[in-house]
């Protein structure tokens, strides 16, 4: 394996897209702020070279025989189960419209470099967004990849160029979208839901659909570089198409492995919406993309979501067991605008988006005092806090900023200690350091304040006897 890497170019700075460094004559190694595998030594690469992902029939799925359709739900909820992760063939989706939409990808990447720039965008949930790595702002190691993203439903948006894109991605997007809801529907039944049930509660009518396609120049070393790090996709189930080259490896059984699409398939997985409505039975899937030194690899997926102001959270029907018995929700209800906004926000970090979900839900189950006095806690707390801050702003208005500063300092171990006092929490040497120094600060303040004082009396009193 190469392991040699250039010197630090600071490539972001010359180098607006991987496609520009990627061309830049006798590129032959990749600078080290490329070298994924260099700072992610745990990260094992793929040992199996091809397995057999499951195969849906869409035909079965849409059919009249209730036979067939049966069959081909309890397909579908065992794929889910099982892998999160499926081919789909038989769509109906002509392979004219999947070929164009790839020629269009590839020529919007290649315009100018000036026009696509004119799509790089500040906020995650701006409606185009052309841009390089995953979320350059939050990563010290880039991704081998160019990107551009692009919110198609509710409302439709689309590059202005090249010309024909914006009628072919409305009717991609739509046929998509089409197929999307039909195999939601068989994955509400394979979970003992009703078929629309899914998306009537998410109000996938509404739902967000975004078409994100990713650009993976040849790279000099591909064993050092990443496409796309491993992480699960936000929405319900999005649709991959690639230009016929490998490179998506999925998570299996604990080891990566290699997927190929048969031709004119989709590759579909199960994203982070879908492990939460169906509480954790379906889990969305870790992938990533590697990359290769032959050939550009482009791949296309079409993300489809919950409505942005849809509450996630675990379907009710499911946390009802066997007679009438509870079942502990897992995640914590969120709208699916903020965790779009949070995933997207971050560097890719694997399942940690929904991790977080899971961590309050964890706690509420956890805490003594049961789950509801958990949430009024959280919600009393976020609301004290709020006077809290507002006292801070008063002190440090009429006092002095330091003396603010002094007050949050000193308040904060005293809670601690109450909360050794009360609730027996333990008292490590950190805790004990933390409160000396914060009661000296807060002595020496009211120290140098009586100090002050004493002087001005002084002061006064001499003042006094002059005159
Ligand atoms: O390029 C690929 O095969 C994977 C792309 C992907 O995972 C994504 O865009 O979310
Ligand atoms: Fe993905």
């Amino acid at each position: 394996m190469t392991s040699s890497v250039a010197p630090l170019l600071q490539p972001r700075d010359n180098f607006s897209s991987v496609k520009l460094l990627a061309e830049s004559p006798g590129l032959d190694s990749i600078p080290s702020s490329y070298a994924y595998f260099n700072t992610h030594p745990h990260e094992s690469i793929a040992s199996d070279p091809q397995v057999s992902i499951p195969v849906i029939d869409f035909s079965l799925l849409s059919s009249n025989n209730p036979d067939q359709r049966l069959q081909a739900i309890r397909d579908l909820g065992r794929a889910c189960q099982d892998w999160g992760f499926f081919m789909v063939v038989n769509h109906g989706i002509p392979e004219s419209l999947m070929n164009a939409i790839f020629d269009v990808t590839n020529e919007f990447f290649n315009l100018a470099e000036e026009e696509k720039m004119g799509y790089e965008t500040k906020h995650v949930l701006d409606p185009i967004r052309y841009g390089t790595s995953f979320n350059a702002s939050k990563e010290q190691i880039f991704l081998w990849r160019d990107f551009l993203k692009v919110f198609v439903h509710p409302d439709f948006h689309c590059p202005r160029s090249p010309r024909v894109f914006s009628e072919l991605l409305e009717e991609y997007a739509k046929r998509t979208r089409g197929v999307a809801r039909e195999l939601l529907g068989g994955i509400s039944q394979s979970l003992g839901l009703e078929e629309g049930y899914i998306a009537k509660l998410l109000d996938f009518d509404s739902g967000v659909q975004i078409y994100v396609a990713n650009y993976y120049p040849p790279c000099p070393q591909p064993e050092l570089a990443m496409g796309i790090a491993p992480h699960s996709d936000h929405g319900l189930l999005t649709l991959l198409l690639q230009n016929g080259v490998g490179g998506l490896q999925i998570q299996h059984n604990g080891t990566w492995v290699n997927v190929n699409a048969l031709p004119n398939s989709f590759l579909v997985n199960t994203g982070d919406q879908l492990e939460i409505v169906s509480n954790g039975k379906y889990k969305s899937i870790l992938h990533r993309a590697v990359v290769n030194n032959k050939m550009k690899r482009i791949s296309i997926a079409m993300v489809n979501g919950p409505s942005f102001d849809a509450c996630v959270a675990p379907a009710s029907p499911l946390l009802t067991g066997g007679h009438g018995n509870q079942i502990p929700g897992l995640y914590a209800p969120m709208k699916y605008r903020e965790y779009l906004e949070m995933q997207q926000g971050n560097k890719l970090d694997g399942k940690s988006c929904l991790d977080r979900v899971k961590a309050i839900t964890r706690e509420a189950r956890e805490f003594e005092l049961g789950q509801s006095r958990y949430y009024a806690t959280l919600v009393s707390n976020a609301f004290l806090w709020q006077f809290f801050l507002l006292g801070a702003i008063g002190v440090t208005f009429l006092v002095s900023a330091l003396l603010s500063g002094i007050v949050i300092a000193t308040l904060l171990p005293v809670t601690e200690s109450l909360a050794v006092l009360f609730f027996h929490e333990r008292f490590p040497v950190e805790k004990g350091i933390s409160l000396a120094l914060s009661l000296w600060g807060f002595l020496s303040y009211f120290y140098g304040e009586l100090q002050e004082i004493k002087k001005k009396k002084k002061e006064v009193e001499l003042g006094s006897v002059c005159t």
